[in-house]
């Protein structure tokens, strides 16, 4: 599909575009970059790509297809960095889970005649760095391409091929809603669970070892989510700062009136909500979306959160 291929950040995300670009054939050559030698050199170890180098500029020159998979902090700087070396007519993309943000950081750098399409993979895993990827992750799920009102429907069909080559489904979104819709179904569930794994830890020295033994009840599958990279979620947050306010505070009011319920014993209120939620998770098993991560994926990845 493309002569070259330039991903630039080889963490969870880039490392699995790098199994399936090689599993697909969908680049004559991959070029990595990331900003430490020690990830770099483990992303040689595991032969994820053609060729390997510090400087992005140097990865991106002559490449097609450029995908920036680092946190969303980041991508202002990469953008700056590879501006001066983008080929005309190279499609620039990138994987962050905010959007509107990461437009406003890379664009003022895209030169005239590339094509920037931002875009998010709707799939992951707690786990991160190199080791943490595979091929299958973008099997079945969503990729949301977010484009510009300029942006060339050439080139978008050429993003959207390439995406549904890796296994994933296409969906179109404003960035702004983008934001609004990912705050509440992805960056919302992931603060609840680091709230509530902080109170359990804060709690540990009342009940002692019990909350690790206990753990099957509910409260495992909160450390999950919260035992993913804290890099990425601390941009998440900064870089959709309104959308995940408002939800906190959506979210605040609800569970106050929660507590209301209980206090004044309105056994129907609790009811009626616990079997709405139930329909909800009923709809997503129908929709085929309850899907779990392959276990080889989790088996591969190293899970320690590696530094880079
Ligand atoms: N982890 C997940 O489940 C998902 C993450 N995303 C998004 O994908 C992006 C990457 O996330 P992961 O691959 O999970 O993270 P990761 O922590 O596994 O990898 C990040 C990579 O970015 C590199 N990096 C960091 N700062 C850099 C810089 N200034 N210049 C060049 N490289 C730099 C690191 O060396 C590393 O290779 C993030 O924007 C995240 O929001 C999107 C979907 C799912
Ligand atoms: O591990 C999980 O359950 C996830 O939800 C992964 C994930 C994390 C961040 C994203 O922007 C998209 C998907």
């Amino acid at each position: 599909m493309f002569g070259r291929i330039a991903l630039i950040g080889i963490g969870l995300i880039g490392s699995s575009l790098a199994h399936v670009i090689r599993r697909e054939g969908l680049a004559g050559h991959v070029a990595v970059s990331t900003r430490s030698e020690a990830t770099l050199g483990r992303a040689r170890e595991l032969g994820l790509g053609d060729s390997y180098t510090t400087d992005p500029a140097e990865a991106v020159r002559d490449a097609d297809l450029v995908i920036v998979s680092v946190p969303v902090g980041a991508s202002g700087a990469v953008a700056a960095a590879i501006s001066g070396a983008l080929k005309p007519g190279a499609i620039i993309t990138d994987v962050g889970s905010t959007k509107r943000s990461v437009i406003d950081q890379m664009l003022p750098h895209m030169p005239e005649g590339v094509h920037f399409i931002p875009g998010h993979p709707i799939a992951g895993t707690e786990y991160s760095g190199p080791d943490a990827g595979f091929a299958a992750l973008f099997t079945n799920r969503w990729c949301i391409l977010t484009p510009l009102p300029e942006t060339d429907p050439e080139a978008l069909d050429t993003l959207k091929t390439f995406w549904r080559a890796c296994g994933s489904d296409i969906d179109q979104m404003d960035p702004d809603h983008h934001d609004r819709v990912l705050a509440v179904v992805s960056h919302l569930p992931q603060l609840i669970s680091y709230n509530i794994v902080g109170t359990a830890s804060d709690l540990e020295t009342v009940t002692e070892s019990e909350v690790i033994k206990y753990s099957a009840s509910g409260f495992r599958d909160f450390t999950r989510l919260a035992a993913s990279d804290p890099t990425m979620w601390r941009d998440v947050c900064l870089h959709n700062k309104e959308a995940i306010l408002e939800m906190l505070s959506r979210f605040s009011e609800d569970l106050a009136s929660m507590q209301r319920a209980i206090r004044w014993e309105d056994g129907k209120k609790l009811f009626d909500l616990f079997t709405r939620t139930r329909a909800i998770r009923k709809s997503i098993i129908e929709a085929g979306q309850d899907v779990e991560m392959p276990d080889f994926g989790r088996q591969a990845a190293r899970g320690d959160g590696s530094k880079s």
